[in-house]
């Protein structure tokens, strides 16, 4: 899997977050955003969902949760960089949220 460019890794995030109240961010080259939630059961019933459908793309996050917040980072390392899975895997968790 290719790496995405700079110029297309600005199209898509703009794209991904024209959906989103929280926007992902670029941050030393990954994408990462921040989610919210009521208690710990709606965030990791969410993260639960997020699972599953990590391991049907063969693509994980890389996740830290605390309580009710996850921090999510996505990036590919097979690649060393942001490819298309990432940006789909994200959009997704956007979707469940
Ligand atoms: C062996 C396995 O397919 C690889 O390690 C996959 C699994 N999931 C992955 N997930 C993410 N986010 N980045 C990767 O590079 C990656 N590589």
């Amino acid at each position: 899997m290719t790496p995405m460019n700079n110029n297309d890794i600005q199209t898509a995030l703009g794209q991904l977050n024209k959906s989103s109240n929280v926007p992902w961010k670029l941050v030393d080259g990954a994408l990462q955003k921040s989610f919210k939630f009521n208690d710990f059961s709606e965030a990791f019933a969410w993260m639960t969902q997020v699972a599953i459908t990590a391991e049907k793309m063969d693509h994980h996050p890389e996740w830290f949760n605390v309580y009710n917040k996850v921090d999510v980072t996505m990036v590919t390392h097979d690649a060393n960089g942001i490819t298309q899975l990432d940006f789909d895997l994200a959009a997704k968790m956007d979707s469940f949220a």
